[in-house]
């Protein structure tokens, strides 16, 4: 069975409806990205699959035992309250200091534990709240845009970092990206959204969709298809073997993802 199972999901603000009939699964150690364009329901995704909003129709399932790590769009520290980065991550249910300083380890800041929060980096910040993901050891980690406000190298290090996580730890992850051309290139799957699942695949798939191309527009297709081969190379494109990775998947195709567009 997979990891996590979303099934005709909608979500609803007042009379706004951000989700509708949205429908994915996503499989122990594989990579998914979700890629939409602003407003396009993908933080409310993440938050739904997390309990963080009700949903209004559909279903959430996850398999037994599944411990989630989520790491936010953004977080609000008030720069004038002293906190240190181990208190930061001792406040996640108690983590012992052995698990804070394993988790900042594994996110590449094992220096930083006695930083003040308010100093650090946006680099050293977004692996800080990945540390903190990674205190409970969870099997599906979630990523809300975690590199917004790097530099390219600084979000193509965190990408990297993501990858050696998934593969020391053998979690499954699902972000959210805008950086289409680098974060693809580390994805088994690319879920594409616009309120709906608009399609979903390969990377190679997805960015020769044409539901793709109408949204970001043919000139990443080139991108993709340049990183996608260095992708290639260094990983010989496994994709975990999972039930999605070939072949196109749009919603019109497949009525389990139909799409009401
Ligand atoms: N708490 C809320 N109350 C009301 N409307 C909301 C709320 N959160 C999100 N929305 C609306 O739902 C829609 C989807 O928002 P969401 O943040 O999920 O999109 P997104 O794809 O993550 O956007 P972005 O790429 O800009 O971060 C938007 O129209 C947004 O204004």
């Amino acid at each position: 069975m997979s990891l996590l199972d979303v099934r005709d999901l909608s979500v609803r603000y007042g009379s706004h409806e951000a989700l509708h009939d949205v429908s994915l699964s996503i499989d122990a150690g594989e990579i998914v990205t979700i890629v939409g364009p602003n407003g396009s329901g993908k933080t409310s995704l993440l938050r739904a699959i997390v309990g963080a909003v009700p949903i209004s129709a559909g279903r959430i399932k996850r398999a037994s035992g599944l411990i989630l790590g989520y790491v936010p769009q953004r977080l609000h520290i008030d720069p004038t309250m002293p906190m240190t980065v181990a208190r930061f991550l001792r406040l996640r249910r108690g983590a012992t200091r052995d698990q804070i300083a394993s988790s900042l380890s594994r996110a590449g800041v094992p220096d930083v534990t006695d930083r003040q929060m308010a100093d650090l980096s946006g680099g050293q910040l977004q692996r800080v709240l990945l540390a903190r993901a990674l205190v409970s050891r969870p099997g599906l980690l979630l990523l809300d845009e975690p590199t917004q406000g790097l530099d390219q190298p600084g979000s193509a290090a965190f990408y990297r970092l993501i990858e050696e996580v998934r593969r020391d730890t053998g979690c499954a992850v699902l972000m959210i990206s805008h950086e289409l051309h680098v974060v693809m290139a580390a994805s088994d799957r690319v879920i594409c959204i616009n309120g709906h699942v608009c399609c979903h695949g390969t990377p190679d798939v997805v960015s020769s969709a044409p539901e793709y191309r109408a949204l970001f527009g043919s000139g990443t297709g080139g991108a993709l298809a340049l990183y996608r081969h260095d992708h290639d190379h260094a990983h010989g494109h496994s994709h975990h073997g999972h039930a999605h990775s070939d072949g196109a998947t749009c919603n019109h195709a497949h009525p389990e993802n139909e799409a009401a567009d």
